[in-house]
């Protein structure tokens, strides 16, 4: 398990760099953010907040309590995610952060979104998002640029 960053932590406010070398470091750090995301019941974690200032994140949404209707999916790794579109429409919905534990906040996301970024062995992928996934998504690019919740509450 790696040690999750909390909020006032400088690395959570700073812009992560690019992943430039795919190699079997990499492979380690994302199964070691994979178990500490599930071992903190999260549907995502990015790099930042376990102290690693890289442009990467883990998203696996689930259904849980809170959206219920939240799709099951395979852990993604995102490396050097772009929004290349966003849809018109903006959702508010309850967020909480590993690195604001106890907290949940309410925050208005995109409905879906383009986006582009490469897979753990640095194949590009581009898709639309939608729903908990595009927010998930949203969340975890805020943190590569060095956005939390706190900022982003509505
Ligand atoms: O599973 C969580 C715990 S918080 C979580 O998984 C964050 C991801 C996240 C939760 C909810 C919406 C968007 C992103 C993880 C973080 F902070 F490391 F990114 C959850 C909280 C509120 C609504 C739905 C689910
Ligand atoms: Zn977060």
């Amino acid at each position: 398990m790696l040690s999750i960053a909390i909020y006032g932590e400088k690395i959570l406010n700073q812009q992560a760099e690019p992943v430039t070398v795919f190699d079997n470091q990499l492979h380690t750090l994302a199964d070691d953010m994979l178990a500490t995301m599930q071992q903190a019941h999260g549907v995502g974690i990015a790099a930042p907040q376990v102290h690693r200032s890289l442009q990467m994140f883990i998203m696996a949404s689930n259904p849980n309590s809170r959206y219920s209707d939240a799709p099951m999916m395979a852990p993604q790794v995102v490396i050097n995610p772009q929004i290349l579109q966003t849809s018109v429409e903006q959702i508010r919905g309850e967020e909480g952060c590993l690195s604001l534990p106890q907290e949940r906040c309410q925050v208005a996301r995109f409905e879906s979104i383009e986006v582009r970024y490469q897979d753990i062995s640095g194949e590009w992928c581009q898709e639309w998002l939608s729903g908990f996934v595009a927010r998930i998504f949203q969340h975890e690019f805020d943190h590569l640029q060095g956005i939390t919740l706190r900022e982003r509450m509505s």
